[in-house]
């Protein structure tokens, strides 16, 4: 059986191969969708398969709903054209359980996947009429945290997006710009209200969102291609609102594992594939079951009732203080710790690192001891139960395929985030910063990744990331074995408020870092020795 809206009419065989089918009217949904669309999420990747349209999945099952989802990505050409367009924008979902259990359902909700680039004409076309309809709601993001950026690590615009300021909406290619064009359709179409929703794991992700489209809509007034009165209605939440949320679920990239569960079911043609721009998928996703998603109750043209599906809507400082639980102390700190040091010790699962006495030490120490102390209770979740469910049944699920590698991708954008915003707490609240151990091991272990050495000495893979070459050249010259090799190389990207959010060797942390980093690279072994020897309790 291959995923596709033809065989989904042999109900029976989907039935029987354990398969939750839609409970809705798939063509009537379509039809609605492209007569009156409410929703349209950019950055169609797994998280968004996995959580995101199976919300609205169960909105339309329950009658709740009767719209679907247009799927669109400004980034990723193949990720529209072979993986929906080969599968008539239908995903097959596998929630892998805690108790070996898989639970494995065809989602419905994409109506329609477009790629959001002016040059592809039909496809743009559709989006515009999208952004003209009343109807429309929200717009969704899951374009992963360096969608958001225009700048680049010294402080200048990306090329790109320099071209895109100076050449105006119509021929916009960054993700910020294209959105603001989109934006100024709706705004030349009668000014309609819109929530403009990031779902990604960077903090205040409404206020990046905002600032970026802001930022671009000045830049084109400047220039002439749009009103002083549009970056006015942008600036105004009444009209245009830009919500902060706080997402939680681990969805690794499609696991060969489950390629093969899938295959020993009687399902087809399911191989996963990493495409031209890196994002790995396949007509499947998987995801662990545990879930959660705080928005900020802001929608000035209403919203879908998806309080119905499990989300939780409420005020800004909620969603902050959850998302601050979430991504600055209880969940992400800790994965990146376990994606840096997991790679340099030989792990590709996370699974396998949770067996592991020291770097277990090292999250909790992280989690429980370092960052917990500063962070605030957001009433809706507890902090300490949330960090319990990580550490004791999220992060050591055995069926969850997550590797450190996947993990690693692009942790220059999220350092600044997951260990800076700790960082600032303790300053701003005067603690001692001796506290701080794991955290500024965290950090020399990222700094000890990016050489590209093992800890046993050998050449080791790295994951994608923005500023790998860049930070690669500033480590250029540094030796495993010779410490003396390192010199003041760490200095620039310890000091550079672009990547921690502050100057670290302002304070006495970027000595502690640039400490455990040369303890890191007196030879093979001595990553686990550094661990062992300074995680003593
Ligand atoms: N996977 C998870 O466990 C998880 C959980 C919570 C939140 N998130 C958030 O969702 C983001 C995406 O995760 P995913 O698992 O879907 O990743 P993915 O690699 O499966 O998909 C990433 C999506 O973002 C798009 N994208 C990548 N770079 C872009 C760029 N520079 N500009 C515009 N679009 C770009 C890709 O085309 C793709 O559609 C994460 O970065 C994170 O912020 C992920
Ligand atoms: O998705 P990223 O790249 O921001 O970070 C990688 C993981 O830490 C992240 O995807 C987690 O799995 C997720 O935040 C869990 O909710």
């Amino acid at each position: 059986m291959r995923v596709s809206l033809e065989n989904l009419k042999d109900r029976a065989g989907w039935e029987k191969a354990g398969v939750r089918l839609p409970a809705f009217d798939i063509s009537a949904m379509k039809q609605k969708t492209e007569e009156a669309p409410m929703w349209v999420h950019f950055g169609a990747g797994n998280i968004f398969r996995a959580f995101i349209a199976v919300l609205q999945q169960r909105l339309l099952d329950a009658g709740l709903s009767d719209r679907g989802i247009i799927a669109a990505d400004t980034f990723d050409v193949d990720n529209i054209r072979m993986i929906y367009g080969g599968y008539d924008n239908l995903t097959l979902s596998v929630t892998l359980n805690a108790d070996a259990t898989i639970d494995k359902e065809i989602v419905a909700s994409v109506s329609e996947a477009v790629v959001a680039q002016p040059g592809e004409q039909a496809d743009y076309a559709r989006l515009l009429r999208a952004f003209a309809a009343p109807s429309l709601q929200m717009i969704s993001f899951t374009i992963t945290e360096k969608g958001y950026a225009l700048r680049q690590i010294d402080g200048n615009y990306q090329k790109v997006v320099e071209e895109d300021l100076k050449n105006g909406p119509e021929k916009a290619r960054h993700a910020m710009t294209i959105v603001t064009a989109l934006l100024y359709h709706r705004y030349q179409n009668g000014k309609l209200p819109l929530a403009v929703v990031s779902m990604d794991n960077c903090s205040h992700n409404g206020e990046k969102l905002q600032s970026s489209i802001l930022e671009v809509a000045k830049a084109w007034q400047v220039n002439g291609f749009v009103p002083k009165d549009f970056v006015k209605w942008l600036s105004d939440e009444s009209q245009v609102s830009f919500p902060w949320s706080m997402i939680d679920k681990i969805t690794p990239r499609p696991a060969p594992e489950v390629q093969r569960m899938l295959e020993e079911a009687g399902i087809e043609a399911v191989a996963p594939l990493e495409t031209s721009r890196g994002t790995f998928v396949a007509p499947f996703v998987n995801a662990e079951k545990a879930q959660y998603l705080v928005v900020e109750d802001k929608f000035p043209n209403g919203r879908p009732p998806l309080e119905k599906a499990g989300v939780y809507f409420t005020d800004r400082e909620t969603v902050n203080k959850t998302e601050r639980m979430k991504v600055t102390t209880c969940l992400n700190p800790l994965h990146t710790a376990l994606a840096v040091y997991g790679c340099l010790l030989g792990y590709t699962l996370i699974r396998e690192e949770m067996k592991d006495e020291d770097l277990v030490k090292l999250i909790r120490r992280l989690g429980y001891q370092e960052g917990l102390p500063v962070v605030t209770d957001p009433g809706i979740l507890s902090p300490k139960a949330f960090i319990d469910e990580v550490v004791e049944e999220r992060l050591p699920n055995p069926f969850m395929p997550d590797a450190p590698q996947r993990i690693a991708t692009d942790t220059s954008q999220k350092v600044g985030i997951r260990f800076g915003e700790t960082i600032k707490s303790y300053l701003a609240e005067n603690r001692s910063m001796d506290q701080l151990v794991a955290l500024p091991l965290a950090i020399a272990g990222w700094l000890r990744y990016l050489l590209g050495v093992d800890d046993a000495g050998n050449a080791m893979p790295l994951s994608g990331d923005p500023l790998l070459e860049e930070l690669r050249a500033m480590l250029s010259g540094i030796e495993l074995g010779k410490p003396e090799t390192c010199g003041d190389k760490l200095k620039p990207i310890l000091s550079n408020p672009m990547i921690f959010g502050s100057d670290l060797t302002r304070c006495e942390l970027g000595e502690r870092i640039t400490g455990y980093f040369l303890e890191e690279i007196q030879g093979p072994g001595a990553v686990r020795e550094t661990l062992k020897k300074t995680l003593t309790d």
